[in-house]
């Protein structure tokens, strides 16, 4: 054996499940073929927050009385996008590559295959290895609209994070996480942006209020949303892409991003060589004796942290130290201003809501404390919480105790009994929890 196992796939799921073996004391290699970090460090989660932030820290200054007189320009492009190229580590992965030697860990370069039970090939050479744990993330979907497939120059979300020109325009196409952290950065950094949802709100897969709310916010700031729209063509006109609809006018802008959905990549990395048509895993993350995977090639919840758990829950199985996973708590933000932050089931038995303009801190923070949208809803089967979510500053923060008590099944007499710091938003729990006292007693 060359391994005790081999991670085909070196994104940030593949590299920490690397590490949590070799940390273990196995022989572990890495195989990537592109970048060692891979999509998160160079094209998605750091690029787009780092982008996110400059409008977010001007925003938040125009929010306050005295801090507001002091704003006398707009966002500094030229300086944001370099501190964006610092953060991706100028897209060179040389010390994301010397970080896994540290650790002990292998890094083999090339397109990798599994090749029957414990093998892997690399180019031309075969690697074997006890375990192998399938890490090879995913790609856009593009959507079958007609003419889109072919239309040269659009943006997915790698050109869109890697931008080094402000679009005057942006079309974007899908109200998810990545269409509406882009075009608020967009509208922040000096462009506009207008987004086509095919849903009714934003946000499709979370509570339709948390969507509902985020779209009154961004709204406010000039993106323009389109709810219930499927395009029917898309094309270019000269510099413009243009977006045609069934039933309304086209939509015209200098740049479009298609952000309506990423793919498994699991073609051509040789499932069938193992007898596998498609990748379907127990609790344990495991396909077959020997074969594991981790990250957005297998996974209810595309997120970084999702698989980055998952990859300790394989390497503690491959440790010898058996372990499930549970998404009882799985939370999720999307980085806009306001954050938009929810964990665990969207609906249930005994739901409440509380504004955020009801906790002090709200009017320490912005003058329009009263006017912004902002809550907090809790969910609960009337003994625990199942599931919360919030709009609101760093609501991705502060929603994190929900995460802890759902997970850890806390009573909600003893959440109750919690001390909240004053003044802080994640008093909006204590507002929250007696009305959800008075709702299920009455
Ligand atoms: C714009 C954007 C913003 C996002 N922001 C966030 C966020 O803020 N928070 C969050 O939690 N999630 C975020 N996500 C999701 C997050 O990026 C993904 O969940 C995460 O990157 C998945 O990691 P992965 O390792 O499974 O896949 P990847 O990061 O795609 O890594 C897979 C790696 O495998 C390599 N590979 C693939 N096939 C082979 C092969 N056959 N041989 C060798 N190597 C191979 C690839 O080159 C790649 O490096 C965002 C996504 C996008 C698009
Ligand atoms: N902050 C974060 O954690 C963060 C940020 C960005 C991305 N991500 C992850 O990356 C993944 C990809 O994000 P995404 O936003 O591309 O995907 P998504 O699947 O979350 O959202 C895509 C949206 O596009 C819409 N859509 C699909 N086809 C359409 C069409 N033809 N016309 C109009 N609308 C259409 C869908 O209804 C959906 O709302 C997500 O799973 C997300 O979890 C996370």
């Amino acid at each position: 054996m060359d391994y005790d196992v081999i991670v085909l796939g070196g994104g940030a799921p593949g590299e920490h499940c690397a590490a949590r073996l070799a940390e273990g004391g196995l022989r572990v290699a890495v195989v990537e073929r592109e970048r060692v970090g891979g999509e998160c460090s160079y094209w998605a989660c750091i690029p787009s927050k780092t982008l996110l932030r400059p409008g977010e820290a001007l925003a938040a200054a125009r929010r306050a009385p005295g801090a507001a007189q002091a704003v006398t320009g707009p966002v500094d492009t030229a300086a944001a996008f370099a501190w964006r190229d610092f953060m991706v580590s100028n897209y060179d992965d040389t010390s994301a590559a010397a970080w896994a030697k540290g650790e002990g860990i292998d890094v083999i370069r090339g397109h990798g295959r599994l090749a029957g039970h414990g093998c892997v090939r690399v180019d031309d050479t075969t690697y074997t290895a006890e375990h192998v744990v399938v890490a090879t993330g995913s790609d856009p979907f593009i959507p079958p609209v007609p003419g889109l497939r072919e239309l040269p120059g659009f943006w997915t979300s790698r050109e869109a994070t890697s931008m080094t020109e402000v679009p005057r325009h942006m079309l974007v196409l899908g109200g998810g996480p990545v269409g509406v952290e882009m075009a608020q950065a967009v509208t922040r950094l000096g462009g506009s942006a207008s987004i086509v949802e095919g849903m009714d709100h934003l946000l499709a897969r979370e509570p339709r209020a948390l969507g509902t709310a985020l779209g009154t916010a961004l709204e406010a700031e000039g993106v323009r949303l389109h709810f219930g729209q499927m395009a029917s063509a898309a094309r270019r006109d000269g510099e413009d892409f243009v977006l045609e609809f069934p039933d309304r006018e086209p939509l015209r802008g200098d740049r479009l991003l298609v952000a309506t959905g990423r793919r498994p990549r699991v073609q051509d990395i040789g499932l069938e060589t193992v007898g596998l048509e498609e990748l379907r895993l127990d609790a344990r993350m495991n396909a077959r004796e020997g074969l594991w995977a981790v990250g957005d090639v297998m996974t209810p919840w595309p997120l970084t942290h999702v698989g980055k758990y998952q990859a300790r829950v394989v390497a503690s199985n491959i440790l010898g130290r058996p372990r499930a996973v549970d998404y009882s708590a799985v939370p999720r933000v999307t980085y806009t201003d306001p954050e938009a932050a929810a964990v665990g089931a969207a609906d249930g038995p005994v739901t409440v809501t509380v504004p955020l303009s009801g906790v002090a801190r709200t009017a320490t923070w912005t003058r329009s404390y009263d006017t912004e949208p902002g809550f907090l809803t809790l969910v609960s089967d009337g003994s625990r919480l199942t599931g919360a979510y919030a709009l609101g500053p760093g609501s991705g923060e502060w929603l994190q105790q929900a995460t802890l008590a759902i997970r850890a099944r806390v009573p909600l007499e003893v959440l109750e009994d919690v001390i909240q710091p004053f003044p802080t938003f994640s008093e909006a729990f204590l507002h929250a929890l007696l009305e959800l006292r008075a709702t299920t007693r009455t």
